[in-house]
């Protein structure tokens, strides 16, 4: 369903992202993982169509997302917490963002039931913790009811009852047959969550395959992620 293929990227002297490869299928959580400025952020940029490559392409179905005749409601994208107005309330911010978009307003109950935002939906977003951002977030990537979703760093300040909760929510939203894309520096925060791992450093796909695979190659997945990195590194 998404396909990298040779995607490149430099910024002045920093060459962010110089060799990205990889698929993300459907039906299966996929985790993109590497160290902070990898380039993990930069290549889901690309994905998404706010940051142009220099070379190499990126295709949803085939389709590069600048070219999707409906984006909204084939990709919902989380990369920033909630851009909300702070005087506004979660409901107010959604029903702004699906008038604009053209979402039906059905939706905006559904998506606030579906990240379970029902006891602070009425109230104003500038007194949110950070999980709640987080899943006001997640709540207006999935108002145009996406068959894909791509994630940067989703767990950054959820509480473990959060963490728990995002888990299900990404194995449930795949197992219904969909995609889900999502990052972290944290190689264990995937551990229960993804069939699929993508390992990028220093702007390159260092490794691919499935969960299953990579955990072969040690007993743990930082004894595996080491074992590969070493590997990598040989000549
Ligand atoms: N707009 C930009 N201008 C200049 N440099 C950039 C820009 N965006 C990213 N970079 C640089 O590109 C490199 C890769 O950054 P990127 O944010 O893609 O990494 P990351 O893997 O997402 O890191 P993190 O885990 O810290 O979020 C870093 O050295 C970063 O400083």
């Amino acid at each position: 369903m998404i396909e990298a293929v040779g995607l490149a990227k430099r910024f002045g002297p920093v060459e962010a992202v110089s060799d990205v490869t990889f698929t993300a299928g459907a039906g299966r959580v996929t985790g993109l993982v590497g160290p902070n400025g990898a380039g993990k952020s930069t290549t889901l940029r690309m994905l998404l169509g706010l940051v142009t490559p220099d070379a190499g392409t990126a295709t949803f179905g085939g389709t590069p997302y600048r070219e999707l005749l409906a984006p909204g409601s084939t990709v919902g994208a989380v990369l920033d917490i909630a851009a909300a107005h702070p005087a506004s309330t979660a409901r107010g911010h959604l029903a702004t963002v699906a008038a604009l978009a053209g979402h039906a307003r059905v939706r905006i109950d559904q998506v606030i039931d579906t990240v379970d935002l029902r006891s602070f939906a009425d109230r104003r977003v500038k007194g949110f913790s950070t999980g709640m951002r987080q899943r006001l977030a997640l709540a207006t990537a999935l108002l145009g009811d996406p068959a894909v979703l791509v994630l940067d760093e989703p767990s950054n300040g959820l509480d473990p009852a959060g963490i728990v909760w995002l888990r299900t929510f990404v194995r449930d939203f795949a197992a219904s047959g969909r995609t889900v894309l999502v990052s972290s520096h944290v190689l264990t925060d995937l551990e229960h969550s993804v069939d699929d791992l993508v390992l990028i450093d220093r702007g390159r796909t260092t490794w691919t395959g499935s969960l299953a695979e990579f955990t072969a190659h040690g007993t743990t997945l930082e004894q595996a992620f080491l074992a590969l990195t070493t590997k990598e590194l040989t000549p």
